[in-house]
């Protein structure tokens, strides 16, 4: 039909505006028609590969979400290791139309973990957006490559070795706070939780809470009042939704915390970039610079400052540069000061991104090493023959002075070491970890696809207890960590950092503060406790920790 027909129809009034009128609508249901056939050939196939995976029968609608229904966390997580008993190392759940695959096979949780492409954080992680915007621990794209790449070098070695007065100072401070202790049972978290806050407070932010300073305190209680608002909100199924949870009291004491957190946060900033900019002018700078302390000859490995921990290189690959040229060890810089820095010299990152960088740091410093520190304490006092050798070591290692720790120190802590390592296979402070994936993905085990738009969750807990990966996984046996045994291993079948480029920017800042905190601990008292691994009561949500509390017994030594 020519235009000039069209117009004429047009001209001709009503019947013309009717035909068009129904030209358009057929037009608009035809496109509807289209996408919707679409969809539901997209939906089919989502569906028809989810199915192909073993997993329960799923019902109309709510697929397998009854079996979430009235249960806890903890539960669901019992749950989800029920159901990779029955179906195996890959296993789904249908919530709804939504896929949620559970990942258990070294060789499948390689190929998303060490991939560019899978490195989209899963919806949960969204409690966290009002405290860490978009931190380095959930922002994705550009931004977090750019903002990996920006902050990996500040975990570098040498910097980390610049801490250990800090760590030094604090962990002495946390040993006579614990002599009000000595003789009756108590739950240790409350002091592991504390001197981590401290510590992170001097290391990320150069700030301390002691003294004058009472922003500082304020800022610490913030920090671990937060953290238990993101467990609630986790195991609360009220506080999960954002409607409800806006309604509550909890929130209004979120706000009221976030405010504290951010208004330091802010001015710590803002002060630190005046004194930089104050102190250049002056021609001097407030601390070495990052370049300096990492040295010009040693490039950053991308991804962490350092090479991931791996099975064969684990444990030299920890800390592996005995070197004792241990620059700046007597000037302390913190990541703010180095993401100044940073910024100073041309990198594309904002005061508010720096500000959401520095409450990540302080906010995944915090939980994860807090429980860690505070499971190797319970269980030394449960195997006594374990924490008499990591004390014949330190013994070795200091003799009777009571000299603090020193860089060199902590490389010959091999066996601390393993027991650091076997405690964190046994009990993953972060028990499981959860991918958006953005394409499909074909895994080693038996060739299943996996859908783009399926959520994928790892279980790093229980991979760790894998009998063909781990005899008797259920023993605390730090010998798992021979070289001899980790060389024969999967490298991907002890991930309590993660792996790949996702991979803990931290590990090894949490390798060296655990190696310093526990040492003057263990070097001062005999740790004690008359329960065994089997009575722990595990809360399993964002960190695993022990509902019943870390509960130990001390003994000054001699
Ligand atoms: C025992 C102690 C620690 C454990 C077990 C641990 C574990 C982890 C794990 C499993 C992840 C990946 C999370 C995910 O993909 O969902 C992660 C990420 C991260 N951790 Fe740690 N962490 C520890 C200590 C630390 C410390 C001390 C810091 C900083 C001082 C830190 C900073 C970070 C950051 C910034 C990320 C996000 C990295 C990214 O997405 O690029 N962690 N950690």
């Amino acid at each position: 039909m020519s235009l000039e027909t069209v117009t004429e129809r047009m001209a001709a009034g009503d019947g013309g505006v009717s035909w068009i009128l129904s030209v358009t609508v057929a037009a608009v249901l035809a496109l509807a028609a289209a996408t919707l056939f679409h969809l539901w050939m997209q939906t089919r196939r989502y569906v028809q590969l989810g199915n192909l995976i073993p997993g329960p029968v799923a019902y109309p609608l709510i697929g397998n979400a009854n079996m979430l229904l009235g249960k806890t966390h903890n539960q669901i997580m019992e749950k989800a290791m029920e159901l990779s008993y029955v179906y195996g190392t890959v296993a789904r759940g249908w919530l709804g139309y939504h896929l949620v695959v559970f990942l258990t096979e070294p060789a499948d949780v390689e190929i998303i973990l060490n991939s560019y492409v899978h490195l989209e954080k899963s919806s949960e992680y969204r409690f966290f957006k009002p405290w860490l915007g978009d931190g380095l621990l959930i922002s994705s794209g550009d931004k977090w490559k750019s903002h990996r790449k920006l902050i990996a070098p500040a975990f570098h070695q040498n910097v980390l070795k610049t801490f250990i007065d800090v760590f030094n100072d604090n962990s002495l401070a946390v040993v006579r706070r614990m002599s009000k202790e000595v003789g009756h049972v108590f739950d240790c978290h409350d002091y592991m939780s504390e001197v981590t806050v401290d510590i992170l407070l001097e290391t990320a932010m150069g700030s301390t809470r002691t003294g004058e300073n009472k922003a500082g305190f304020e800022y610490a209680m913030a920090v671990m009042r937060m953290c238990d608002i993101l467990h609630k909100r986790q195991l609360k199924i009220h506080l999960r939704l954002d409607p409800l949870f806006n309604l509550t009291g909890v929130k209004k004491e979120q706000e009221r915390l976030l405010h504290i957190i951010h208004s330091l946060t802010r001015k710590v900033v803002r002060e630190k970039k005046q004194l930089y900019a104050r102190q250049l002018a002056e021609g001097r700078l407030p601390s070495p610079s990052l370049t300096e302390v990492i040295g010009k000859q040693e490039k950053p490995v991308e991804g962490g400052g350092v090479a991931h921990i791996s099975q064969g290189s684990l444990l030299r690959d920890d800390l592996d540069d005995n070197d004792e040229n241990d620059i700046g060890e007597k000037r302390r810089l913190a990541f703010l000061d180095l993401m100044i820095e940073t910024a100073h010299n041309g990198a594309n990152i904002s005061d508010e991104e720096i500000k959401e960088e520095v409450d990540t740091i302080m906010f995944e410093g915090h939980d994860t090493t807090a429980a860690g520190s505070s499971f190797v304490l319970c269980l030394l006092g449960i195997h006594q023959h374990v924490q008499e050798r990591v004390y014949a070591e330190l013994r070795q290692i200091f003799g009777d002075s009571p000299r603090p720790a020193t860089f060199g120190d902590t490389l010959e802590m091999k066996y601390l070491e393993r027991v650091i390592f076997e405690t964190l296979r046994m009990f993953p402070p972060v028990p499981m970890i959860a991918r958006k994936l953005n394409e499909d993905v074909q895994l080693a085990s038996k060739g299943y696809t996996v859908p783009a738009g399926t959520t994928v969750v790892i279980g790093t807990y229980k991979i760790h207890r894998r009998a063909d990966l781990y005899p008797h996984p259920d023993t605390f046996n730090p010998d798992n960590f021979l070289p001899e045994r980790t060389q024969h291993r999967h490298y991907y079948s002890y991930i309590p950092f993660s792996a790949g480029p996702r991979s803990c920017v931290g590990r090894k800042y949490a390798m060296l503060k655990l190696k310093v905190l526990l040492s003057t601990v263990l070097r001062h008292y005999r740790v004690v406790s008359h329960l065994t691994e089997k009575d722990f009561k595990l809360q399993a949500d964002i960190i695993l920790k022990r509902t019943d509390g870390f509960q130990i017994q001390l003994e000054p030594r001699a």
